[in-house]
């Protein structure tokens, strides 16, 4: 696909998607108390495809949860508690995710999984659900390591009310992605579950989640492209987003101050947030952003740092490396084609950086990851550009390049 800007400033309002992380819980939630309304349900592949398989479970015993890693294993426990038998699958890609934390938790809780190719990798073999003669006013115990993935954990938070006893739930390592285990949480307690925590062990009461009416909130991790686009525009550049809430449950309403640096203002409105580009001010040389509670708006800052030639070190990207694809070599091997860079200068400390970074018809592959080709899209404000495979967007934003076309971009399908 081949992208272009006509040239003046970017102005207007964009639509943005719900957010699939606040639907795929919402749709587990929803299921177990069974019953309620979710408004606003994004039509992001990963959220539909959480609704699919959710009412297509009780009638099959094979389900594929394709490229979605919320799906994958958020079903896992929610299969297991709900005693389903079968097989859960995923891409290719899917199958070298690890889920092995989760099994095991989850096989301690009394689920019956096995691995049907791989140790410790979907495709699982879900055999039931024994809960274990303990004493059923015991909560189940279980520890956790929570710098792999924060999707195991909040996985089995969700299903915690329907372990006999409740779940309590001890966090250990360096816990990453945490805002996503308090959206988790945040959505559980309006769906009338009791928890509380002491310290960093996490206490869910066994009982019944209550039928709830809940309406999804657009998704932040969506708006972040809407930042670097109105970062890289012309001057006087300035976008409105409808559906954004200044109370969120979404970590990546963090893009709010990784984006002031490189010049963005957010003016919150009653329904949504308005962004305006305003001269940057005295930054220091080199930006230092932490991203381990907000891993997806790593490409993000990372290809607007590159091309605005303002050096940020990036911390917190360990688990890049298992999301739809290494965006870390991803990132690494694309920006290198505009003259930008993605350095571990330190152990686990990366540099965005460039010299003579400049867009003159690249093509950026995009690595089956709906982010690598939302991250790069802006370029396309600075010069001619192509986006390898397009439609992968559809797994958060099916509609970013209708956006992008309303907002004045030039877009030629390839072929
Ligand atoms: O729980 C969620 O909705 C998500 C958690 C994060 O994953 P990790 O916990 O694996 O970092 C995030 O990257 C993903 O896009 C969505
Ligand atoms: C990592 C992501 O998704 P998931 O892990 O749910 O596949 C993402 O959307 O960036």
């Amino acid at each position: 696909m081949h992208l272009s800007w006509p040239g003046g400033p970017l102005r207007g309002t964009a639509q943005l998607p719900a957010s699939k992380s606040e639907a795929n819980r919402a749709l587990i939630l929803q299921a177990l108390a069974g019953g309620g309304t979710l408004d606003n349900l994004s039509d992001a592949h990963d959220t539909q495809l959480m609704r699919r398989l959710l009412a297509a479970a009780p009638g099959t015993n094979v389900l594929d949860a394709e490229d979605a890693g919320t799906v994958m294993r958020f079903l896992t426990a929610y299969l297991s508690v709900t005693n389903w038998q079968g097989r859960l699958t995923g891409t290719a890609r899917m199958q070298e995710r690890p889920i092995a934390v989760l099994v095991d938790a989850l096989r301690q809780a009394g689920a019956r999984i096995n691995y049907l190719n791989n140790e410790g990798f979907p495709p699982l073999e879900l055999q039931g659900f024994a809960a274990s003669a303990r004493d059923a006013a015991q909560p189940t115990e279980l520890a956790v390591r929570g710098d792999i993935s924060s999707q195991y954990i909040s996985a089995l938070l969700m299903v915690g009310p329907r372990l006999p006893g409740g779940l309590r739930l001890r966090l250990t390592g360096h816990v990453g992605s945490r805002p996503y285990i308090n959206m988790t949480v945040a959505l559980m307690q309006l769906f009338g579950a009791h928890y509380t925590t002491d310290g960093d062990t996490l206490l869910v009461s066994p009982g019944e989640y209550q039928p709830t009416n809940y309406t999804v909130e657009s998704d932040w991790s969506a708006a972040s492209y809407w930042y670097s686009l109105v970062a890289l525009a012309p001057a006087g550049s300035e976008i409105t987003l409808p559906g954004l809430r200044q109370q969120s449950l979404q970590g990546d309403q963090a893009i709010v101050g990784m984006m002031k640096p490189f010049g963005i203002e957010t003016t919150f409105l009653p329904d949504g947030i308005h962004l305006k580009q305003l001269p940057i001010t005295a930054s220091p040389e080199v930006l230092a952003l932490d991203f381990t509670d907000c891993p997806d708006l790593a490409q993000t800052v990372a290809v607007v740092a590159a091309a605005r030639g303002i050096p940020v070190d990036m911390t917190g990207l360990e688990s890049l490396r298992i999301k739809e694809t290494d965006r870390i070599a991803a990132l690494q091997i694309e920006l290198a084609k505009f003259g930008g860079s993605l350095r571990e200068v330190t152990d686990g400390r990366f540099r965005a950086e460039s010299s003579g970074f400049a867009v003159d018809n690249q093509s950026v592959a995009t690595y089956h990851d709906h982010r690598m080709a939302m991250a790069f899209a802006p370029l396309a404000l600075l010069g001619q550009l192509n986006i390898e495979a397009p439609t992968v967007v559809k797994k958060s934003y099916p509609q970013f390049w209708k956006e992008l076309a309303k907002s004045g971009f030039v877009i030629e399908e390839a072929g």
